[in-house]
């Protein structure tokens, strides 16, 4: 069983797991053909429409387009992009205040088709705006912040390219940690000590990269900004306050559905490493396993069956207690301190970003400041209240408690 899972994982293309950007999509499309220029118009004129509140009649104009005549992977990552961006915009056109409760058949019925087609569901998600929203300015250049921009963005100026763009790097840095994974799962099973060891080491300095990468948020990401403006359009419409039957999907579905904001827990990459070391989220905390799991729905198909597949295999934490050796332990150890590491660090820069902008804000509010939208758009996401606080310091404790003692 466990054999037949590691065959398969010795091919991460097959997983859309690329040599050199990992779960990121290589070379994104930034055109459609012509037949869908009403979508990527919109789409790329986006913050302007929104903020001179005319995106919905925008909408009102463009014409039912078939979903038909989309080819390829690229193509359909490009519109589900496209209509995801549009989406977020139309519904929280105005702020957040009065939320749409019908999104239009011109964009539901598509919308539906393209997130079938994928695998995802009919809302923006990780895989759209982090993984296949960038382009280089220069084609033969480096894949460096300087040479790099988003294809669409949202309003909040440069801060919501900085933010989809920083978290692109995040996900960069750690490719040469994704490929020591498939010889991980063959090492373990043949017990081949030496090279779990060495594999681990890449694992361990990957996951730094990541948290080098993650320090650039601070130079391209404004906190005010993020708090006030970009935030608003990643939320989503499940246990959401403002929306609370979901959203109508005119033309699909007669009762209104609920989806999940955007949020990271979509990250493949965190995802992976956790289960590669066997971290334990599921046994510790309820809701912060089975959010993590429900978001696993929110990852394009083949990264979701990567994830699978590997939770599926061998468990190297069991090879590394059970082996005993001092040194394969330490190895461990140092993937699960670097992966602690980068979310104390995360939760700090959540704490810039979300929890002293809150507060700042409800102080204003006290005084009749500060236009937040009612109490919070989207709970888990910067009430500056104790919930996502708390996902997130659960999350962090429980890789923590990880090491191999
Ligand atoms: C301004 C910067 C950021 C803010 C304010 C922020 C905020 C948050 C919040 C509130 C959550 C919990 C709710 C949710 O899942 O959405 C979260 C989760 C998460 N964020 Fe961020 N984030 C930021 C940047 C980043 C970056 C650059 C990364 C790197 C890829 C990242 C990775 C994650 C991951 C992996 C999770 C899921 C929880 C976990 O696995 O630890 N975040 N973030
Ligand atoms: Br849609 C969408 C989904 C997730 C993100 C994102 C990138 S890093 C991070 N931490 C929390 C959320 N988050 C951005 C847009």
């Amino acid at each position: 069983e466990s054999r037949a899972h590691s065959e398969r994982l010795q091919h991460l293309e097959e997983f859309h797991v690329s040599e050199e950007c990992g779960f990121v999509l290589p070379d994104p499309l930034a055109q459609l053909p012509d037949y869908y220029a009403p979508w990527t118009n919109v789409a790329a004129n986006l913050p302007h429409l929104v903020e001179t509140q005319q995106l919905r009649g925008e909408v009102a104009k463009m014409p039912l387009l078939s979903a038909r005549h989309l080819r390829g992977h690229r193509q359909l990552r490009l519109a589900h992009l496209a209509l995801g961006v549009i989406t977020m915009g139309y519904v929280w056109q105005g702020g957040g205040r009065q939320p749409a409760k019908i999104l239009p058949r011109v964009l539901a019925v598509p919308f539906c088709a393209v997130s079938a087609r994928l695998g995802l569901p009919p809302i923006l998600v990780y895989a759209d705006c982090v993984l296949a929203n960038w382009k280089k300015r220069d084609p033969r250049g480096l894949t460096v912040y300087q040479n790099l921009d988003t294809l669409f963005s949202f309003p909040g100026g440069d801060s919501s390219k900085g933010f989809f763009l920083v978290s692109l790097l995040v996900e960069v840095a750690p490719t040469p940690g994704l490929q020591a994974i498939p010889t991980i799962v063959k090492a373990v099973l043949r017990q081949d000590l030496c090279s779990v060891h060495t594999a681990l080491q890449d694992v361990a300095l990957a996951i730094c990269r990541m948290q080098e990468a993650f320090t650039l948020i601070h130079e391209h990401v404004d906190p005010g900004l993020f708090f006030r403006t970009l935030r608003i359009y990643l939320a989503g419409w499940k246990d959401s306050s403002l929306m609370p039957e979901g959203l109508v999907y005119e033309g699909v579905w007669e009762a209104p559905r609920q989806f999940s904001g955007g949020s990271a827990a979509q990250s493949s990459t965190l995802q992976c490493f956790d289960i590669l070391l066997g971290i334990p989220h599921s046994t510790a905390q309820g809701f912060s396993a089975e959010y993590l799991r429900r978001m696993r729905d929110y990852m394009p198909a083949a990264h979701r069956a990567f994830i699978q597949t590997l939770a599926s295999g061998p468990s190297l934490r069991q090879f590394a207690l059970v082996t005993g050796n001092a040194g394969l332990r330490a190895a461990f150890n140092q993937c699960v301190a670097a992966l602690a590491a980068l979310r104390s660090y995360h939760i700090q820069v959540v704490t810039k970003y979300i929890t002293i902008p809150a507060g700042r804000c409800r102080a204003e509010q006290q005084l009749g400041g500060c236009v937040q939208e009612g109490a919070s758009v989207r709970s888990d996401m910067g009430t500056g209240g104790t919930d996502f606080m708390r996902f997130l310091k659960a999350i962090r404790d429980s890789t923590h408690t990880a090491q191999l003692t």
